[in-house]
């Protein structure tokens, strides 16, 4: 997958190119970023990428044609077939059907804004989509196209390495993750729950379908509410509202 990231902050994005899975995916080449940086398409002396807002108010807007130009070179270098998002609170929630949505795209241009927005003309005109990571306000979009670089980029075949891509089965696919645990067997006297201590895995995968299955119920009822659930999952969540309905 080819991301092409327009930012005054490129520096930013070691984050994902140095770090974790997605840093060996830059190194496998199964993951490839550029960037484009506004600041680099001025002319003036003290090569300025703001400007200020018609009809006044705080704060700065990006300046149009440094942005504009850094945009249309990401789009000639991705060969025009990228999809171009901008990462702002007004664009549609992102969430595991929309990162599975944007990952069956080969070419992604994602543009993080600083100051306080963009000029709403270069939105009209420059940008196919506009996705939020949540309803809340960040210093810039960079942390929120980090967040749908990592998100995207685990689902690349190959990117996740373990065969199965725990992350995406059905088993769990939409639920909540069950608990994990690791050594030691007992920390302060809380234990280790025994089914996962035997070697009966198909008790342990009931007994964590379970538990995924309990813990949405529990937190987050919305999600489950938009989950098919098949006879064996209904079974076993009936059996954890018997034993955890306070
Ligand atoms: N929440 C979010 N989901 O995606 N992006 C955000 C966010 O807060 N961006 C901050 C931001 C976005 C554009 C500009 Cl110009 C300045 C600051």
């Amino acid at each position: 997958m080819w991301v092409g990231v327009v930012s005054l902050f490129p520096d930013m994005f070691s984050a994902v190119t140095d770090h974790g899975v997605t840093g060996r995916a830059v190194k496998q080449g199964l993951l490839e970023v550029d960037f484009w940086n506004p600041r680099d398409y001025t002319h003036d002396r003290h090569r300025t990428v703001d400007d200020r807002p018609y009809g006044g108010g705080p704060g700065m807007l990006m300046k149009v044609e440094p942005l504009r130009q850094a945009i249309r070179s990401a789009r000639a270098a991705a060969g025009g077939s990228a999809r171009v998002i901008y990462l702002s609170p007004q664009g549609r929630r992102l969430d595991q059907a929309g990162v599975r949505e944007l990952a069956t795209r080969e070419r992604l241009i994602l543009v993080a804004g600083r100051y306080e927005g963009i000029d709403e003309r270069i939105v009209e005109a420059d940008i196919d989509e506009e996705w939020s990571i949540g309803d809340y306000v960040l210093s810039g979009g960079e942390l929120a196209a980090m967040t749908l670089i990592d998100a995207v980029a685990r689902l690349v075949p190959g990117v996740l390495g373990h065969a199965d891509s725990a992350e995406e089965d059905s088993f769990t696919a939409g639920l909540l993750d069950c608990p994990h645990y690791t050594r030691p067997e007992q920390i302060e006297g809380r234990r280790v729950p025994e089914v996962l201590l035997g070697g009966n895995h198909e008790a342990i995968r009931r007994w964590r379908l379970k538990q995924a299955l309990g813990r949405t119920w529990l937190r987050r009822p919305d999600l489950l509410a938009q989950c098919q659930l098949n006879s064996e999952q209904q079974e076993l969540l009936a059996e954890y509202i018997r034993e955890n309905d306070t």
